[in-house]
């Protein structure tokens, strides 16, 4: 055995903690309680996501509802649309400021965005450029870090100041996203590098397609739907992995950067924000996989591979479904399914859509028969990535666009964080250790 393997044995073993212990102790693992709805730990006027509606005082699996301070974000996004404008600057605001803006209002904030998207100079060349990256999640949450040495008042966490960093960041992610992925194309991929100026005049949404893919290459329906991409993904209350890492890192009452950086780092898991790119490379795995996409038989015969660790990356997740909160569905994902199809009928990739669809019906179902009774349906993740590719927009951007969004939610937490909850998040662990003396070096065997 190598030194290190050495090492790794010892360091497992240091870490290995008797799995029966957790129920002994009543731990509630994963701040979930043991009907698996989560331990309240605050008070929000934000968001609010409900999967369970009460039937004889019993919790029962329910249609998933998500609002922004209050509103339903299907009405949100109906209202918007109906309008055939965007809705993403006023869901910022809706967001930041707890009420709808009147139209002049949405006008002079979109303007107020539009103003604070420019990075600092020489900002691409020296920190995104300058310092090669492979990911661009990594790249955003060192960019945001760097950002700290150019504000002259990076420290201040009063309101005001924070909600000036907050705004300056929401406008300023779609340029690092973009710069940086044409950086990584440029240095690791052979391509050519385009670093465009983001566009004064344009929507977020646009901006940022205008930013990855240049003027004239790209649609009105692309804009629409990265818009409404925006929109469904800004918020989710304060409990979900990123949200949550805001609150116990401002906390400690430390500066908006860092508890962005954070925030980042939490959404690039897998099993949270990262789950749209692992989407699809799995389904990239089950289309070489599974023959005849039209046989169900096979399908669901492949998906219990997968669930039992014997297919694709023996994690045993079939990425994209489940949810914490949510069971019979993810009202995100049941729009952006809409869309789905609606996209996969004009880029004549129906097929694929119907195998997607297939999977949304036969993968509860083998989850039920190998894992047991908790109800899980398709989650914003599933469908976000295949709606994206059919728009030509490269995989290495989809965790980041979700980024993109969800910055508004992250900054509207620590607000919250900041001004009302007032205490440092500091839980508790039951120590097993049991107490043993020092002994000195020379009498070590
Ligand atoms: C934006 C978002 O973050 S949406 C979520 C994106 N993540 C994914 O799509 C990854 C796949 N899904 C999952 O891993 C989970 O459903 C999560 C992480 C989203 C939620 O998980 P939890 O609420 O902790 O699930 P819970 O503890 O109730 O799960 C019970 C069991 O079902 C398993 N499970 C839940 N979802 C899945 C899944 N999609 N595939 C395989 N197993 C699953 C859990 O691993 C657990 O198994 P175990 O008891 O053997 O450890
Ligand atoms: O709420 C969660 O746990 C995860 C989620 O869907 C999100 O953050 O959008």
């Amino acid at each position: 055995m190598s030194e290190f393997s050495n090492w790794t044995h010892l360091a497992e073993k240091a870490a290995e903690i008797d799995n029966d212990l957790f129920a002994k102790y009543d731990v509630k693992r994963g701040l979930r309680n043991a009907d698996h709805t989560g331990v309240l730990v605050g008070l929000s006027n934000i968001g609010s996501v409900s999967g369970v509606k009460k039937v004889d005082g019993v919790n029962v699996p329910a249609e998933g509802k998500l609002t922004y301070r209050g509103i339903d974000i299907k009405d949100l996004a109906e209202g918007y649309l109906t309008e055939k404008r965007v809705g993403y600057e006023e869901t910022v605001y809706l967001l930041l400021f707890g009420k709808l803006p009147t139209r002049d209002e949405l006008e002079r904030f979109s303007e107020y965005m539009k103003e604070q998207r420019k990075l600092p100079e020489y900002f691409t060349k020296d920190i995104i450029l300058s310092f090669r990256g492979k990911d661009i999640m990594n790249m955003l949450a060192r960019s945001v870090l760097a950002l700290y040495t150019t504000d002259d008042n990076a420290d201040d966490t009063s309101t005001e100041n924070v909600l000036r960093q907050s705004i300056s960041l929401i406008a300023k992610f779609p340029e690092i996203i973009a710069h940086a992925f044409h950086g990584m194309r440029y240095h690791y991929m052979n391509k050519s590098l385009v670093i465009r100026h983001p566009h004064p005049k344009l929507s977020h949404a646009e901006n940022f397609l205008y930013l990855l893919k240049g003027a004239n290459r790209y649609t009105p329906l692309e804009v629409e739907i990265l818009d409404l991409a925006l929109v469904l993904h800004a918020e989710h209350e304060g409990g979900n992995n990123s949200s949550f890492t805001v609150h116990v890192v401002s906390s400690s009452q430390t500066d908006t950067y860092s508890a962005i950086a954070a925030a980042i780092g939490s959404l690039k898991g897998p099993l949270h924000g990262g789950a749209n790119s692992e989407v699809m490379a799995m389904m990239d795995n089950i289309k070489r996989n599974v023959k005849d996409w039209s046989n169900e038989k096979e399908i669901e015969e492949y998906l219990a591979k997968i669930l039992r660790k014997e297919a694709y990356d023996r994690s045993g997740k079939i990425y994209g479904m489940g949810h914490a909160v949510y069971t019979l569905s993810d009202p995100r994902a049941v729009v952006l399914k809409k869309k789905a199809r609606e996209v996969a009928i004009e880029k004549d990739r129906l097929h694929e859509f119907n195998l997607y669809d297939a999977i949304e019906r036969l993968a509860p179902k083998v989850f039920h028969e190998i894992k047991g009774e908790k109800v899980i349906a398709p989650n914003v993740d599933f469908y976000s990535g295949f709606v994206y590719c059919m728009l030509d927009i490269p995989v290495a951007v989809y965790t980041p666009m979700f980024a993109m969004a969800r910055i508004a939610g992250w900054c509207a937490h620590r607000l919250e964080e900041l001004i009302s909850a007032k205490r440092i998040i500091r839980p508790a662990y039951k120590t097993l250790a049991e107490e043993v003396s020092y002994i000195p070096l020379s009498e070590r065997g």
